[in-house]
C-alpha cells in the first residue's frame, strides 16, 4: 500500500533527521506559533499544547494528511528552560544543569482532519560537574542557542552527559519509536522500512 502523505510541522532540522533515517517520506510546513507557555501550566502541560498549537497552525493546509507536532523543554527543578535568549542565559542554565539531572520532555501531537492524539515522553538525563571555562567554551561553539536547556545531546552537548535515562531521540527532539508506533495505531500505514 501506498504511503498515506505525512507532514512534518516543525523547522527543527533535528526532527527532521530522525524521521528521515527510518525511511519515511513527508512534507514540511513550519509553522510560525509564537511559543507561549502558560502561566501555571505543568511541564507535561506547557508541550502538549505547544505541540498541539503547532500541529493545528498548519492543519488546515493538510486536511486529508498526517501531521506532526513536537515540542521540547528541559526540565530542572519544576523549573521549564527553554532555548536560550542569550549567552548569558545560556551561562545560568548550563551552570544550574551542571553536576545534576534534570528531565527533557517532549510532546508530540498527531492530527488528522479532526483527529488529534498527544503523548510526551519523558527522559532523564545527568550532567558531570561542569567548569566556569568548560560551560563558557561551549557557549562559544554556538551550540546552545537554539536549543531547549542551552545544549545539543547530539553534538558536542554529549561531552556533558553523564548518564541518560529514557528515550534519547526524544532529548533531540522526536521520539521516534513511539511516534510511529502511536501513528499506525492512529491509522497511518508507513512505508515497509519503517516498521
Ligand atoms: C535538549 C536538546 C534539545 N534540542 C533541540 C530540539 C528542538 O529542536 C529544540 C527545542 O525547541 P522546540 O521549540 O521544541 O523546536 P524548534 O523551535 O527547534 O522547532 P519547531 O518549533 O519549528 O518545531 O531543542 C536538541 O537538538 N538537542 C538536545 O539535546
Amino acid at each position: 500500500m501506498e504511503q498515506q502523505h505525512l507532514v512534518l510541522a516543525s523547522g527543527s532540522p533535528r526532527r527532521k533527521e530522525i524521521l528521515e533515517n527510518v525511511g519515511l517520506s513527508f512534507t514540511i510546513a513550519v509553522s510560525d506559533i509564537e511559543e507561549i507557555i502558560e502561566e501555571g501550566a505543568s511541564p507535561s502541560e506547557a508541550v502538549s499544547s505547544l505541540a498541539a498549537q503547532k500541529a493545528q497552525s498548519i492543519a488546515d493546509r493538510f486536511q486529508h494528511s498526517f501531521v506532526i507536532g513536537a515540542d521540547t523543554v528541559v526540565v530542572l527543578d519544576g523549573v521549564i528552560l527553554g532555548k536560550p535568549r542569550d549567552k548569558e542565559e545560556a551561562f545560568s542554565m548550563l551552570s544550574g544543569l551542571s553536576g545534576s539531572t534534570h528531565s527533557v520532555l517532549t510532546g508530540v501531537c498527531l492530527m488528522q482532519g479532526s483527529r488529534t492524539v498527544s503523548f510526551y515522553e519523558s527522559t532523564s538525563v545527568t550532567f558531570y560537574e561542569l567548569s566556569e571555562t568548560e560551560i563558557r567554551s561551549y557557549i562559544e561553539s554556538g551550540e546552545p542557542m537554539d536549543k531547549a536547556g542551552a545544549y545539543g545531546i547530539q553534538g558536542l552537548g554529549s561531552l556533558l552527559v553523564k548518564e541518560l535515562h529514557g528515550d534519547y531521540f526524544s532529548v533531540v527532539g522526536l521520539p521516534v519509536a513511539r511516534t510511529i508506533r502511536e501513528l499506525k495505531k492512529f491509522g497511518f500505514h508507513a512505508e515497509k522500512n519503517a516498521l
